[in-house]
């Protein structure tokens, strides 16, 4: 990743930032707590700030979007920068001015509110302009580093430069430290000179940040007021966005909620303060694994589906906390919350970078950012009160013991809610609509994400004659064509491998050859494959499609005897192989003509026509086939007519007119089996122009 120099240089002056950031929360967190006394005092002081920190959203949240997407993104960044620079530094050197305490700390909050407000403009510019420096394939990566850097490494790193500051400095001059050398006046020197730092680089490293942004003339021509709107129609309009802008919503009040009970919860578990930092170090050390690890456990997985599981699974651990009985339970729990959390995060920020497009994105991410402290801070503050309020109350279920305190009952409904938020997350924007979703998962986490079926309606019927070498397949799909014809039905017969032209060429190559020519089982399974693909997309689909009825010599479970069985290749890789190569079309009926190898090989052999590479294989061979198709056929005995082949034609045949005209004949047609999955092939979609923007630009 680093080696993207845009990139790395952004990510070197961020990081810096986000150093300077944390230490200055931290100090004036140490600040504040030597400065008041008594909880109501610190949750006064509190308050006080976070409003001071909530004022800017409010008041400029709705245009700061705007910002990022109408000016050019290095200006707006290097604008907001160079300011934050003066107004850090005015603090402290306000202080050494001598001014009175009450001026200074009056100027600080100004100062703070004022730099609040540059950050809101700075945040969207950046996130808008990240996506433009990195491939697409290569922004979950850059996100985690990101993320990693901000929320794991700066903040462990300014609370050890604090620590040694302090303590270096206090032991170098004996105590009392000059004025200048408070850590919280350090941190604020610290900000202003990152802050500047980042001007800097944006400004003269970073020229591609100008470079990538598009639309420029558009950008012109628009109103203010008309991007402000337009860009709220997206989001509304836009199932992805509006999926995730609920889930990180959700995200955002469930853990709100949990922080807001965090206090009242340690001591339900009847342990102490010390309990109130193992559950808030468990959720840290989950985010961390779930924003680390995430990706290498889901691999492949949608990212859309893969978010809104991530929500679905931080909020059932929410509800878990809520019957957590004891400590180790509760802390297994806040792991799960923070690694749901984590992940939902990672892929939030990844599909909002890579999917919404970049005329926009700064609206978006100005949205997700003003509303996630919105939600968090109303969280936070109702769910204190509420437990405040009902906390002492403890309902007593009868001779159980067990006691219900209104702490439980709000993460039950945290957690009921976030679930609730996650699935109507995932419904909003799946996009693998019909593909199961713990199969899904069980397949990506072992490296075969399941694939979306093609769409397609089929309106005929697709019949499959499947069985051994000489069993009789062609005698009886011919007899049956020929009944059905009769009828007057649209009727395709066809075969694999070699119905097309391409199929024909494969068929030669992987049944004339012998010896050194003859592919190894790989490419074996590999060409019946092509041959497959290219049969069903030209023949079979378009045949079904039309409402004609298709009737093919053999089809998948050929390839599951032969290669799988016969061949003794994987069959579940063969089966995966065979439904990428399909799109997950399955036939309707399979006509499964069993025969013992001995008298299909002889009939094969008394028609003259010499043997194939395959008829020539070892009887053990042929017994291995023979049984896989009699266990493909066990194991979904409803698609599956299975006929002894030694009987007459005639009754063989009988036995499968009758079964086909019953199915043609059912009003309400046939009920078609749902597609078979095989590997995801569109892991990140590449969505088209139109899909990705749907903001129509009329003059
Ligand atoms: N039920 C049956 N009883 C006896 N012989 C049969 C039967 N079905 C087919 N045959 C004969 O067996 C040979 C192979 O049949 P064919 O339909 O070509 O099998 P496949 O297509 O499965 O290889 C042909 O000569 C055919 O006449
Ligand atoms: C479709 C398919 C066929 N085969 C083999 C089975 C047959 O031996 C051969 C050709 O089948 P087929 O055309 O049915 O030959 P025949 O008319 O002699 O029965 O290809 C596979 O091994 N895998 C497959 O996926």
């Amino acid at each position: 990743m680093l080696r993207i120099q845009p990139f790395r240089r952004l990510w070197i002056v961020l990081g810096a930032a986000s150093f300077g950031d944390w230490l200055g929360l931290l100090a004036t967190a140490l600040f504040a707590a030597s400065q008041v006394q008594g909880s109501t005092a610190q949750g006064a002081a509190f308050g006080g700030v976070t409003a001071i920190r909530l004022l800017p959203a409010l008041v400029l949240g709705p245009v700061a979007g705007v910002f990022a997407d109408r000016f050019d993104r290095r200006w707006t960044m290097v604008i907001c920068d160079l300011l934050r620079f003066v107004l850090f530094a005015s603090i402290p050197l306000y202080a050494l001015s001598g001014a009175a305490g009450g001026l200074v700390v009056g100027w600080a909050l100004i100062a703070t509110f004022l730099i609040e407000s540059l950050t809101l403009l700075w945040i969207p510019a950046k996130e808008a302009a990240v996506p433009n420096l990195i491939p697409r394939a290569r922004l979950e990566a850059a996100n985690q580093l990101t993320l990693i850097t901000t929320y794991g490494l700066t903040p462990v790193a300014a609370a050890i430069g604090l620590a040694v500051l302090d303590r270096g400095v206090r032991g170098a001059v004996g105590g009392d430290l000059p004025s200048w050398a408070e850590p919280a006046q350090l941190a604020l020197w610290f900000n202003s000179l990152s802050r500047l730092a980042t001007a800097l680089v944006v400004a003269f490293g970073i020229k591609e940040i100008s470079e990538a942004q598009r639309g420029e003339a558009e950008r012109a021509e628009q109103s203010m007021f008309r991007q402000f709107s337009e860009g709220w129609k997206y989001i509304g309009q836009t199932p992805l966005v509006r999926g995730l802008v609920l889930g990180i919503f959700g995200a955002f009040a469930g853990g709100g909620i949990v922080v807001g009970t965090a206090k009242f919860f340690a001591n339900s578990l009847g342990a102490g303060d010390a309990a109130f930092s193992l559950l808030f170090g468990a959720i840290f050390v989950g985010l961390a694994l779930g924003i680390g690890l995430g990706p290498m456990v889901v691999k492949e997985m949608s990212r859309r589906r893969w978010f809104g599981m991530s929500i679905v699974l931080a909020s059932a651990a929410v509800m878990t906390l809520a019957f957590a009985i004891h400590l180790s339970m509760a802390i297994v729990g806040a792991v799960l919350v923070g690694a749901g959390a984590g992940m939902a995060f990672l892929a939030g920020t990844t599909l909002l970078g890579g999917e919404v497009a970049d005329e926009v994105r700064g609206r978006v991410f100005a949205v997700v950012q003003i509303g996630t402290r919105l939600v968090l801070i109303l969280a936070i503050g109702l769910s204190s009160v509420l437990v405040g309020v009902g906390g002492s109350r403890k309902l007593e279920i009868a001779d159980l013991g067990l006691s219900i305190s209104s702490t439980r009952l709000l993460l039950l409904a945290a957690g009921a809610a976030g679930i609730f938020a996650g699935i109507s997350a995932f419904g909003q924007m799946d996009d693998k609509k019909g593909v199961p979703v713990l199969a899904d998962l069980w397949g990506s986490i072992r490296g075969r994400p399941l694939m979306p079926a093609e769409p397609f309606v089929s309106a005929g019927l697709f019949v499959v004659f499947e069985g051994g070498e000489g069993a009789g397949k062609s005698t009886q799909l011919t007899a049956l064509a020929e009944r059905l014809r009769g009828q007057g039905c649209d009727v395709v017969v066809t075969r694999e491998p070699g119905a097309t032209g391409v199929g024909r060429r494969i068929r030669s190559l992987v049944l004339d050859t012998s010896g050194d020519d003859a592919p190894s089982p790989r490419a074996e399974a590999l060409l019946y494959a092509a041959d497959r693909a290219h049969h069903v997309a030209t023949v079979v689909r378009p045949a079904l499609v039309r409402g004609g009825v298709v009737i093919s010599d053999r089809y998948v479970d050929s390839s599951l005897a032969y290669q799988g069985a016969g061949r003794t290749l994987p069959v579940d890789e063969v089966s995966w192989l065979s439904s990428w190569a399909t799109g997950g079309l399955k036939p309707d009926l399979v006509v499964l003509l069993d025969v013992e190898p001995h008298t299909g090989l002889s009939r094969v052999a008394s028609r003259n026509t010499g043997t194939d590479r395959l008829e020539a294989e070892s009887i053990a061979f042929h017994e291995r086939v023979r049984y896989a198709f009699l266990d493909l056929a066990a194991a979904d005995p409803k698609r599956y007519l299975v006929l002894d082949a030694s009987r007459p034609v005639d009754e063989i045949s009988k036995l499968v007119v009758r079964r086909v005209e019953e199915m043609l004949g059912k009003p309400g047609g046939i009920v078609h089996p749902r597609p078979a999955q095989g590997p995801d092939t569109s892991v990140q979609p590449e969505l088209s122009d139109a899909e990705l923007v749907t903001m129509e630009h009329k003059t």
